[in-house]
């Protein structure tokens, strides 16, 4: 989720604003809680969430441990028709389980070891430090669903062994309180204190210039500190330079830097945010920690590594991490999540390192999405970007299938009901707010400050709903909760745009319709305690969410329990991750002001029926698609796919000692070599793809030796062949899929063609130019027997839908009158006669070359990238020769359909095997 709202405790608050009744106006309490925090909050909030549990949840499983919702199906029927209390939902929905993975006992074949190691940016902690003492850990707000989800993972719930790899965050300094803060400032990297009021803010001291040491002992004492827990095992990452310090020590300082590369780059781009151009100074420096971030994560991750661990990778901080482990351990099981939206490839082509962050996710085994649409632009992006072949199940990466899902996350829907119905004081905090507002509607909105989270429009489409519907000026209440953004990007912004655009929109609403009694909004730009936070959900009569990005909406499924009473509506925007998931609530668009106004009547106005009905199915969604079930669905959907991605199944790499060994021993030996994607790689523009020297040189090396016959069968015509390597008589060559031949040491070109009507051509090349016309920078390419049409300039997606279209006209028409075969080559579409193919030629070339009349060369290679090449290799199969004495072998991943024995990856291992031979 990106930076998801979480009613997690603070550790720091702004002064509210307008601080309406019946709210607590909470104060800077950091210092105080940093001097007398205890040990761990964990304690704290399980027993509040489990002392004071109602007694109806007692018999509640902890999970309902769905893992596909079609299981719905199987929910009695009064509990849809007779309305059924939530509590009664969730407790049969509990019922409907499915079995838990055991990852030592399934998918044997992946030799699992049972640990997961989970890496997310941030501990679940804030840690303070004090020398020589135990470190105070108290709880992180924001990102509740994924830490939520690692307390799942360390449960008795699965059988996993979990350790989670986090940042230590930014470390503070426990305050004594018997000094005052003057005399507490850290030091400067002189070892001396630095000078009062350099830099200092509040207490006189600028955390993020501070420095701090942290020696060897604390940071063991950390280290047992998170040995276990709700989490499982903890293993903090520390973050510094490469220090000049004794080595024991490491050095903190400017802290904030390493999130500076993705919350300042990455957390814009990702939500359809850009700025504006500058120097580029500071985002090189950025760039370099946010790498070694991610190094420090993978030296931490590799170094506590077993054979068969699974490491789950958590958001864009971690881009690059999945790489970086794939060069330490190339076998290594990676998924990756990211929890944020993943923008349209327009906007990821701004990004100056897109390349890089792009391959660096790419490491991963699967990669998981919020909602489709986000999984289907990073598919496109990394076809548009990188050029990797990509559909909606995945990405082909230099040789590796990498799977691509959707898994919307959900959140801890008993914790959250045991929260909002049974913690203490909550009755009374819910009728407090309820006697405050009485006789008025409450539209409750609780967003964090971030621009993307709509807050302004939210506001301005109130004071439009209290223009347009007079009627319910004074009788509706919005009561609007921010906390302060987390994000870096936002926290920067020296004049605090957002916050002011905010409070002015207040003003103004409250200046137009309120009274010197009554402000129909109430605004509180702070964090709530949790107590309060759940009696607002409870009390809403409308919850409005009008984010304009957002990865997933925890606040609306909270709202959703809490309102297994009341039923009362949810607007939620049609931007937010939540909304695919959530097809019940109102739906709005969050820039259609009016249209957000008129939801807001219609929410009102809803009868007890609809709304009952609304509801239900609602809560249905959030209590089956738990944030334990999405843990489960991913880890299981991982596992599946590295089964499937079975190397058994896969073409083997090419066995290169096997080859030469034959070479060595053969008499007689023939080689056929594809051109464009085996000899040379892919470029956009056919003229360009020219065989370079060294290709040349080892070409012409291999076909000196009078043992070899050496022969390129291409897809290109005489013409271009002839320029490029007609200067090599040793060579074969045959044009255009096997129309033209010239045998090694003649001039002479055979046109096996000669005798075909050509009268096809013309009806192509309507049909072709019709396209051409229509589909932009594609263009036809005229041989003299074989027409081809190219779309690897024009849009990929739009070139490829345009060239299926065409395809099946072809097929329809001028296939059906004339002997001519249409093939989707690499971004292409050719149409050749059929009497002859590249098999044709190899099994005219076989049966040509053998020792004797009727017996076959000794060892054959045969190489191809494309469609084209499969008729060589299936020809091959047709002559019964012993194994080891083909070789045929396409270029490219090992996962692709093909009928070669090999495979190799790409062009330069062509050639590198090539001069092994003539070594
Ligand atoms: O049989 P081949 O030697 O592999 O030739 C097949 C076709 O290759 C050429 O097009 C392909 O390569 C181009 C250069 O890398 C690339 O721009 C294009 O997108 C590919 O389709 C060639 O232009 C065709 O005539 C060949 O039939």
């Amino acid at each position: 989720m990106s930076q998801p709202d979480s009613p997690a405790v603070p550790d720091n608050q702004p002064n509210p604003v307008l601080v309406g009744p019946g709210l607590t106006a909470l104060k800077d309490e950091a210092y105080a809680e940093a001097t007398n925090a205890t040990p761990s909050l964990d304690a704290d909030r399980k027993n509040q969430l489990e002392t004071d549990a109602p007694s109806y949840l007692a018999d509640l499983p902890a999970e309902p441990a769905s893992q596909d919702p079609s299981h719905l199906s199987s929910i009695p029927e009064e509990a849809s028709q007779g309305n059924p209390s939530g509590q009664d939902l969730l407790r049969r929905l509990s019922l409907v389980e499915l079995p838990e993975i055991d990852p030592r006992t399934q998918h044997p074949d992946l030799k699992l070891s049972g640990r997961l190691i989970s890496a997310a940016f941030c501990l679940p902690y804030k840690l303070y430090f004090r020398e020589g003492e135990d470190w105070t850990l108290k709880p992180r707000s924001g990102t509740s669903a994924l830490f939520d989800s690692f307390a799942h993972l360390a449960s008795d719930e699965t059988k996993w062994s979990h350790t989670l790899v986090g940042w230590t965050g930014e470390v503070e300094p426990i305050l004594d309180n018997s000094k005052s803060p003057l005399q507490q400032i850290p030091v400067n990297p002189a070892g001396k204190a630095q000078p009062p009021g350099s830099g200092s803010s509040g207490l006189g001291i600028n955390k993020a210039a501070a420095l701090y040491r942290v020696g060897k002992e604390d940071r063991a004492r950390l280290d047992s500190q998170l040995e276990t827990g709700r989490y499982g095992r903890i293993l903090p990452v520390w973050l510094s330079d490469v220090s000049e310090e004794p080595e024991d020590h490491i050095v903190l300082k400017d802290q904030g830097r390493w999130r500076r590369y993705a919350e300042r780059e990455l957390y814009p781009l990702l939500h359809y945010k850009q700025h504006g151009p500058t120097d580029g100074r500071s985002e090189r420096e950025w760039w370099g920690d946010y790498i070694r971030l991610n190094q420090l994560f993978a030296d931490r991750i590799a170094s506590d590594y077993q054979e068969g661990d699974v490491v789950w990778v958590h958001d864009y901080h971690l881009f690059l991490l999945p790489s970086l482990l794939r060069q330490r351990i190339p076998n290594i099981y990676v998924g990756f999540f990211l929890h944020s939206p993943f923008p349209s490839s327009e906007f990821v082509r701004c990004l100056a390192k897109r390349k890089e962050v792009l391959t660096g996710v790419l490491g991963a085994n699967m990669i998981g999405f919020q909602t489709f649409s986000y999984s289907r632009h990073f598919s496109s992006c990394c076809t548009r970007v990188l050029g990797f072949d990509s559909n909606s199940a995945g990405v082909d990466a230099y040789g590796a299938h990498v799977a691509v899902d959707v898994f919307p996350i959900g959140i801890d829907a008993r914790s959250i009901q045991k929260a909002a119905f049974g913690a203490p004081d909550i009755e009374m905090t819910v009728e407090g707010i309820r006697k405050l507002y009485a006789g008025r509607k409450i539209i409750v909105g609780r967003d964090r400050l971030d621009s993307v989270r709509g807050v302004a429009q939210k506001l301005q489409a109130f004071e439009i709903f209290l223009e347009r519907y007079p009627e319910w000026r004074d009788k509706v209440v919005l009561i609007q909760v921010t906390s302060p953004t987390s994000v870096e990007e936002e926290k920067e912004d020296p004049d605090n745009k957002i916050a002011g655009q905010i409070t002015n929109l207040v003003s103004t609403i409250n200046g137009r319709f309120g009274s010197l009694s009554f402000a129909p909004v109430q605004y509180y730009p702070q964090y709530l305690s949790q107590r309060e936070y759940f009696a607002l959900l409870r009390v809403a009569d409308v919850g409005l969410i009008t984010t304009v990005r957002d990865g997933m909406n925890t606040t609306s499924l909270e709202y959703i329990i809490c309102q297994q009473n009341n039923h009362s509506p949810l607007i939620l925007s049609e931007f937010s991750g939540t909304a695919g998931t959530l097809p019940s609530a109102i739906h709005i668009n969050p820039w259609d002001l009016v249209g957000v106004a008129g939801a807001i009547d219609e929410a009102l106005r809803m009868s007890v029926e609809t709304r009952k009905e609304q509801h239900i199915q609602l809560y249905k969604h959030v209590v089956s698609n738990t944030v334990g079930a999405w843990t489960r669905q991913f880890l299981h959907r991982l596992l599946t796919n590295l089964s499937s991605f079975d190397q058994s199944a896969a073409t083997p790499a090419l066995d290169r000692a096997q080859l030469v060994k034959q070479y060595r021993k053969a008499r007689r030996r023939l080689f056929m070599f594809d051109y464009d994607g085996t000899l040379t790689p892919i470029v956009k523009d056919p003229q360009a793809a020219i065989p370079s020297d060294r290709v040349l040189r080892t070409l012409k090396t291999l076909a000196a030796d009078p043992r070899n016959a050496v022969w390129i069968i291409s897809g290109r015509d005489q013409a271009f062949l002839e320029e490029w390597m007609g200067h090599i008589p040793e060579l074969g060559l045959s044009a255009e899929h096997g129309c033209f031949i010239r045998k090694p040491r003649s001039d002479d070109w055979e046109n096996l063609a000669e005798r075909s009507d050509m009268g096809w051509q013309k009806e192509v090349m309507e049909v072709f130019q019709h396209y051409t016309e229509r589909t932009q920078a594609s263009f036809i390419e005229r041989k003299r027997v074989a027409l081809t049409w190219h779309y690897r300039r024009a849009d990929p997606e739009y070139g490829a839908f345009q060239a299926a279209e065409c395809r099946k006209v072809l097929e329809d028409t001028v296939a059906k009158r004339w002997d001519v075969e249409v093939m989707a080559g690499k971004a292409n579409l050719e149409v050749r006669p059929t009497f002859v193919n590249k098999g044709f030629i190899a099994t005219r070339l076989v049966n040509e070359y053998g020792t004797e009349p009727g017996k076959a060369p000794e060892f054959i290679l045969c190489l191809g990238d494309d469609f084209t090449d499969e008729d060589m290799f299936r020809a091959l199969q047709k002559f019964d020769l012993p194994q080891d004495h083909v070789y045929s072998v396409t270029v490219g991943a090992s996962s692709k359909q093909t009928d070669a024995s090999w495979h190799l990856l790409e062009p330069a291992d062509v050639i590198n095997t090539i001069q092994a031979l003539n070594s």
